[in-house]
């Protein structure tokens, strides 16, 4: 008998194990299920539940343009963020966005102070092409891409030539972190997909080393 077992799920005990993805100059880390089906069901119903998600008014080229998802801006009090000319002042951390924090450091030695939390109502909410450069995240973010509910589709293209570069769906209960040159070479977006009705809640934990 082989030691198998992930939480007695009879997944396979390196079920949740970070893997390397292959994009050039990048960093990129993908496990599909760093929790599994039950308690990935668990977590998204305490997200949707705990975290008070409003849409989010960012200004764009001079104009107020409400973001198609909802979200919601979490982390130690210090941890303020500007997106896109607006500035966020964290919500305090609830206790499943905690507990998901402590379980990055312990299980993957990951640490952040912040998380960017957005809840896809249905496949019509999306986001469009960013890279996640913000100053306060320093020269070469690390960021923890969480996801649970209905799978969706993540694509990342060249920066300056805009060529697509990868497309990957994540699944519920998966774990991806982008680091090194990710951000500063690609950009990510998350496109609109027909026929989902269910609701998709993804935590990018961040780390911010500056006010
Ligand atoms: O929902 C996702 O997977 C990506 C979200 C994202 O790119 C962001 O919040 O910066
Ligand atoms: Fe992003």
């Amino acid at each position: 008998m082989v030691a198998t077992d992930l939480f007695g799920t009879g997944l396979p005990a390196d079920a949740d194990r970070l893997r390397t993805l292959d994009l050039p100059g990048a960093d990129l880390r993908y496990a599909a299920c760093a929790w599994p089906p039950a308690q990935a069901d668990a977590l998204r119903d305490a997200l949707l539940d705990e975290i008070p998600w409003a849409p989010h008014v960012l200004r764009i080229f001079g104009r107020d343009v409400p973001t198609p998802r909802l979200s919601c801006w979490m982390g130690d009090a210090g941890a303020a963020y500007t997106y896109s000319g607006a500035r966020f002042t964290p919500t305090p951390w609830t206790p499943t966005v905690a507990r998901l924090r402590d379980e990055l450091h312990e299980r993957y030695g990951l640490a952040f102070n912040s998380v960017l939390a957005n809840l896809y109502r249905d496949g019509r909410d999306t986001v469009g092409w960013h890279s996640d450069d913000e100053a306060e995240l320093g020269p070469e973010p690390v960021i923890a891409s969480l996801s649970f509910g209905a799978p969706r589709t993540f694509r990342l293209r060249a920066r300056h030539t805009r060529t697509p570069a990868l497309s990957i769906e994540l699944a519920h209960g998966s774990l991806l972190v982008m680091e090194g040159a990710t951000q500063r070479l690609y950009q990510h977006a998350l496109p609109r997909r027909a026929g989902v009705t269910a609701p998709r809640i993804n935590l990018t934990f961040r780390r911010i080393t500056a006010a």
